[in-house]
């Protein structure tokens, strides 16, 4: 049976109840699914679904965090245009080189900060690591590690993407029905606007103990290091 999908707009996690009370029934050989990425960085989180469900399976897609954090600001400049420029944001201090880590676009790329906070109620083997940018190279292959993590079969495959050169991204087709392949919204693969290249310069050093405290944490090199430049 295909698995059941929380819509992502359910009302925050408020409690114990209230979160089960929103969720839909689940039959046997059926798997329910709940996606809000911001439960990642929610402090409460962790401890509030431990005591719903301790076995959850916990899925997280992470990408560099500065092209995260440019993704994050593109998204909410698409809605505020008035808004400063990502370089004036990122700073508390732009002569000093002080990065602005409350700022929520940079905070949520400390990735180690917030998975210290899940270990706490979950063993590493509850939770998987998708990697952001091989979820573009390669969408099969890592649909097939969360295929195999959820106990599925392997039923999402290579013959179900194809590289839309238009949009940029893969894209879904189903060659079981005649559907029409599915790309997802406009929302998604926007363009980042041109950030000055020492403001990125400067991120990738904050980040970097950060990340590389992350890959010891989940034994998982991401290799945001390696990449020369951010789109
Ligand atoms: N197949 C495919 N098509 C389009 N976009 C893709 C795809 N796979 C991954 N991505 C990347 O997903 C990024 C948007 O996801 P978000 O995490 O922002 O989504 S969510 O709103 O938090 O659910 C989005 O980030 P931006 O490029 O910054 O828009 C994409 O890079």
């Amino acid at each position: 049976m295909p698995p059941r999908q929380q819509h992502p707009q359910t009302p925050p996690l408020q409690g114990k109840l209230a979160n089960r009370n929103v969720m839909p029934k689940t039959l046997d050989g059926q798997i329910t699914m709940e996606k809000t990425p911001s439960y990642f960085v929610t402090n409460e989180a962790p401890r509030r679904i431990h005591s719903m469900a301790k076995d959850t399976k916990l899925i997280v897609v992470v990408r560099n965090p500065v092209t995260r954090a440019i993704s994050d600001y593109t998204q909410t400049l698409s809605k505020k245009p008035e808004i400063p420029t990502f370089e004036v944001l990122a700073f508390k201090n732009r002569t000093l080189g002080l990065i602005d880590a409350s700022w929520s676009a940079i905070r949520i790329g400390i990735y180690a900060l917030h998975l210290e906070n899940w270990l706490q109620y979950f063993p590493l083997s509850q939770i998987l690591f998708v990697s952001g940018e091989r979820l573009i190279t390669d969408p099969a292959g890592e649909m097939a590690k969360v295929q195999d993590f959820l106990g599925l079969k392997r039923i999402v495959t290579e013959k179900h993407f194809y590289f839309n050169k238009t949009k940029g991204f893969p894209c879904l087709k189903k060659p079981e029905d005649s559907s029409a392949p599915r790309c997802l919204g406009k929302s998604k693969g926007r363009t980042h606007p041109k950030i000055d290249p020492d403001v990125i310069h400067r991120l990738r050093k904050f980040y970097k103990p950060f990340n590389v405290m992350f890959y010891q944490m989940t034994g998982q090199d991401f290799q945001w290091e390696q990449e020369e430049s951010d789109k």
